[in-house]
Order: C-alpha cells, then sequence, then structure tokens
C-alpha cells in the first residue's frame, strides 16, 4: 500500500451525519455530535461524530489512550462534554426518563461484594432497575450462571464476575448495552461465549457498543466499525467494509527475474519492492490466483507465490498509527 492509500483510508467511510441529534433518531440510536472533552491541556475527544445502530454489535476501537472510555463517560452522564453532544435515543443520559431501562453499561470490572452469592448481587441491584426476582434467576440462567448463583461471589473466577456483572447491566431489559473492554481478562471459550451472547442480544433488537483496543479481539463479533485516536474519528463502517479495504498483496518469485518484470509490465502492476537479484517481486492489490494465471498463460516458471494481504489487525494499526490518524498531539 502507498503512503497516498495510508492517507485516503484514513477517513469516515460514510460522511459523517452532522445534524443535531434529534426524536427522529430511531429509538435504541447512539448518537454523537462533533463530541469534545479537554482536561487541561490533553484533549481526550477532539470533535467525534458517529451513530451506533439498534440491532447491530458495533466495535469501538481504538489504543490505549485515543478516547473510548471518555466517550462512554460522557455517553452516561459522567463526565460533561466541553462540546458537542451525546445522546441515547435522541436524549442525554440526565434527562432520559427511566435510564435503566434505557441503557445498560459496565465500565470497569465492577466490585462485588465477596460474602454475597451471585443471585443476592443481582438481588441488591434489581430494585433500581425494576427487575424481580424472576428476573434475576432468568439473567442467571442466560450468563451461564444458573447453578453458581447460589455460591459466594468470592470464590467467582475472572470470566465467572464478567458474566455476573453482564448480568447486572441487563437487569432493567435496557435497548442499549455499552461495555467498555468486556473481553479484559477471558479466557478463549469465555470470550467465544461473550462473543454469541452479544450477537444474540443484537438479534433481539438490542443496541452493542462494545470497546477494545485490538480489532482482533472482535472482529469476528461486531457488525460495524468506529475507530478512533488521538480522540478523533478515523474511520466508521460496516465490518465488511472494513475488510474491503485490507488490499490483497503478493510476493513471486521466479529463477527468470527479466520474465518477471516483463510480466509485471504487460500487466501494469502495482511493484511495491524488488529483491536485489531481481528474482522476487511484490505486488500490490493482486490475488495470488491473477498472478499465477498470468504466470502459467505467459510460460514463466515460478519457485515462489506468497499471499501478503494485510491482515484485518494491520490495517487497523495502520488507521491509528499518529502519522495518519490527524490525532492532537
Ligand atoms: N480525568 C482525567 N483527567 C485528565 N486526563 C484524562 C482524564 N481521563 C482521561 N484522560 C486522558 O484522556 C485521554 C483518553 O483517555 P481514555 O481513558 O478515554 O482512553 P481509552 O481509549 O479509554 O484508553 P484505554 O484503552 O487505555 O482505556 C488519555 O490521554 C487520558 O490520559
Amino acid at each position: 500500500m502507498t503512503s497516498d492509500d495510508a492517507v485516503r483510508i484514513v477517513r469516515p467511510a460514510k460522511p459523517v451525519d452532522t445534524r443535531p441529534a434529534g426524536p427522529a433518531l430511531a429509538p435504541g440510536t447512539v448518537s454523537v455530535r462533533g463530541l469534545t472533552k479537554t482536561f487541561g491541556a490533553v484533549t481526550a475527544v477532539d470533535d467525534l461524530s458517529f451513530d451506533v445502530l439498534p440491532g447491530r454489535v458495533t466495535g469501538f476501537l481504538g489504543p490505549n489512550g485515543a478516547g473510548k472510555t471518555t466517550t462512554l463517560r460522557m455517553l452516561l452522564g459522567l463526565a460533561t462534554p466541553t462540546s458537542g453532544t451525546a445522546t441515547i435515543s435522541g436524549r442525554a443520559y440526565a434527562d432520559i426518563p427511566d435510564p435503566l431501562r434505557e441503557v445498560g453499561a459496565a465500565l470497569e470490572a465492577t466490585s462485588f461484594h465477596p460474602g454475597r452469592t451471585g443471585l443476592d448481587h443481582l438481588r441488591t441491584y434489581a430494585p433500581y432497575a425494576g427487575a424481580d426476582d424472576t428476573r434475576c434467576h432468568e439473567l442467571l440462567e442466560q450468563v451461564g450462571l444458573g447453578a453458581a448463583g447460589r455460591r459466594r461471589v468470592g470464590g467467582y473466577s475472572l470470566g465467572m464476575r464478567q458474566r455476573l456483572a453482564l448480568a447486572t447491566t441487563l437487569l432493567g431489559s435496557p435497548r442499549v448495552l455499552l461495555l467498555d473492554e468486556p473481553s479484559n481478562g477471558l479466557d478463549p471459550e469465555g470470550i467465544r461465549w461473550l462473543r454469541g451472547f452479544l450477537r444474540h442480544l443484537a438479534a433481539q433488537g438490542m443496541t452493542v457498543l462494545v470497546s477494545s483496543h485490538m480489532l482482533s479481539e472482535v472482529q469476528q463479533s461486531v457488525d460495524d466499525v468506529v475507530i478512533i485516536a488521538g480522540g478523533r474519528l478515523v474511520h466508521a463502517s460496516s465490518m465488511t467494509e472494513l475488510s474491503a479495504l485490507a488490499s490483497p498483496r503478493v510476493a513471486v518469485t521466479s529463477p527468470d527475474g527479466p520474465a518477471l518484470d516483463r510480466l509485471a509490465a504487460e500487466h501494469r502492476w502495482h511493484v511495491s519492492s524488488r529483491s536485489s537479484d531481481g528474482t522476487t517481486l511484490e505486488v500490490d492489490h493482486v490475488s495470488t490466483a491473477q498472478v499465477g494465471a498470468a504466470a502459467f498463460a505467459a510460460g514463466v516458471e515460478l519457485h515462489g507465490l506468497l499471499d501478503q494481504t494485510d491482515s484485518l489487525e494491520d490495517l487497523f494499526l495502520r488507521l491509528v498509527q499518529p502519522s495518519t490518524s490527524g490525532a492532537a498531539a
């Protein structure tokens, strides 16, 4: 990929809607418009605008310090924007009449009373969310803690605590779920379970926003991505559109360097590098199948043909690099 390409892809895939968020938004839509938050000289969130839609799982991604938690805190009324708006179903959190029925959130590792059982933990919070005892039992079953619900939380594994935290956020049967790094500390089985569970919630119409500093952690579970760096939006699209940005690239080796050069010129391949002896070329924007077929048709002997397409994580890292993100210093 050329440096031009790198600059070209660093922009929201869809034009950002800068209209003020209002009641016309579908219920459950999370909307951020021109959101900015400064802490003294530090601009944690810088003119951020994006929407998160119901019925979808959206990954809110960015490296450490990108501004994810600060954005989530503003959505939950825990921090006041310096400027701009952060709304849920068209309202700022403070204006939502019954907030626990509208939005469930887990921002950091929830603290639990170690002497309480999982069920008692839920029962403690249930009245605030208007949930009854049946709902507490139902949620424990849903998060896979049915039997463990009667055991003390002090003996729970980290994964079990994460499940209990998730059950707590769901007490009010909210329309919107905001989770900050929910897979932190989960083992692969726990991550797989979380992925399936969030998908199930979105399939029921919930809006699910999950933050992470690694695309690879969420790439199999999200429908959409919002990527930020240095407090600014660097990319917003569906996961499918993001994947399409990982342009194919191959390394092709032949004992006959000049024949390889002729092939590249004939097909107008974009050769991004050439080994010193001229026997290996790296070619951008073509697949191994295209190069293999062209070499076969031209009778050029190949000794190597390697797919070097960027992984999604490489693409993500390039998107959030300070040099291309335009991040504030
Ligand atoms: N209360 C605060 N006072 C001063 N600076 C803050 C405060 N909260 C956040 N920041 C700064 O704002 C920036 C964004 O932080 P934030 O925690 O939102 O990022 P993040 O993307 O959630 O990072 P991480 O993945 O590490 O949790 C960082 O530079 C951080 O140091």
